[in-house]
């Protein structure tokens, strides 16, 4: 099966001569579908450099990224653009919700950024699904922190995207809430066949993963199965993050 992200030696380099930064250096993996990975490392390891090019956000130097089948490096900036409105979702730590909009425009927003009108039984299935049934009318500001990122996650599957990126999901909220937006990504991967590919620091997020990869300068030098948050972090502990 062909996965849904995959990466082959795709290095990115930022800067020139003296001050060249090697963020990624020959990276290469598949993630295949149906599968919750969270990537891990050092602060500089090039965590966010490697969502941003496996997400089609910024561009290799070398190397190919695939999604689904499609050679990013292929595509035009247009054909970029659509590719991350219709086959990528996003969720970020900052949640980035529109604040003018009720709930159930910024759910729709992707579609309507294609050029689609949203279908008001798709959206109120996608609240239904992220517990927030009732809230359809309600604004950013009359939720709390977790029901924003619920908003959040179902603006990312709005579109059934082939794979939803996560960076630090879960880094704006206290503990209890972040286990439970946790527990429903994990749930949407699972029951609905999605594909979750998140950035974290935190070994707890990352337990809930299926697959932990772990970056040091720009390298995967590590990759975890079925991990626990105690696993992780003897990991992190062994490659200096918290020394
Ligand atoms: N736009 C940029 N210009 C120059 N160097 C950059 C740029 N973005 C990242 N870097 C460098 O690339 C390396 C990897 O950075 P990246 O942000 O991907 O790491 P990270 O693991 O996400 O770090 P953190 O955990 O601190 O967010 C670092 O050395 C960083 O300084």
């Amino acid at each position: 099966m062909t996965p849904a992200v995959r990466l082959d030696s795709v290095t990115k380099i930022y800067g020139r001569s003296a001050n060249v930064v090697r963020a990624l250096d020959g990276v290469s993996t598949a993630i295949p579908s149906g599968t919750f990975t969270a990537v891990m490392g050092p602060s500089g390891s090039g965590k966010s450099t490697f969502l941003h090019c496996a997400a089609g956000l910024d561009r290799v130097s070398s190397g190919t990224v695939r999604i689904g089948g499609t050679d990013l490096g292929e595509l035009n900036e247009n054909g970029l653009t659509r590719l991350r409105r219709r086959r990528v979702g996003f969720v970020f730590q900052a949640f980035n919700l529109v604040p003018s909009l009720t709930v159930r425009h910024n759910v729709g927003l992707p579609l309507r950024l294609a050029g689609q009108r949203p279908n008001r039984a798709r959206v109120a299935e996608i609240l239904e699904r992220v517990g927030l049934a009732g809230k359809a009318e309600a604004r950013p500001a009359e939720l709390s922190g977790g029901q924003q990122q619920r908003v959040a996650i179902a603006r990312a599957l709005i579109t059934d995207p082939d794979v939803v990126f996560g960076d630090e999901p879960t880094g704006a909220l206290d503990t209890v809430t972040a286990r439970e937006i946790l527990g429903l990504l994990r749930d949407v991967v699972h029951e609905r066949q999605g594909t979750v590919v998140m950035v974290t620091h935190d070994p707890v997020a990352a337990s809930y993963a299926d697959t932990v990869l772990f970056l040091a300068d720009g390298r995967i030098v590590d990759e975890m199965s079925a991990p626990t948050a105690e696993g992780v972090a003897e990991r992190m502990t062994h490659l200096g993050a918290w020394a």
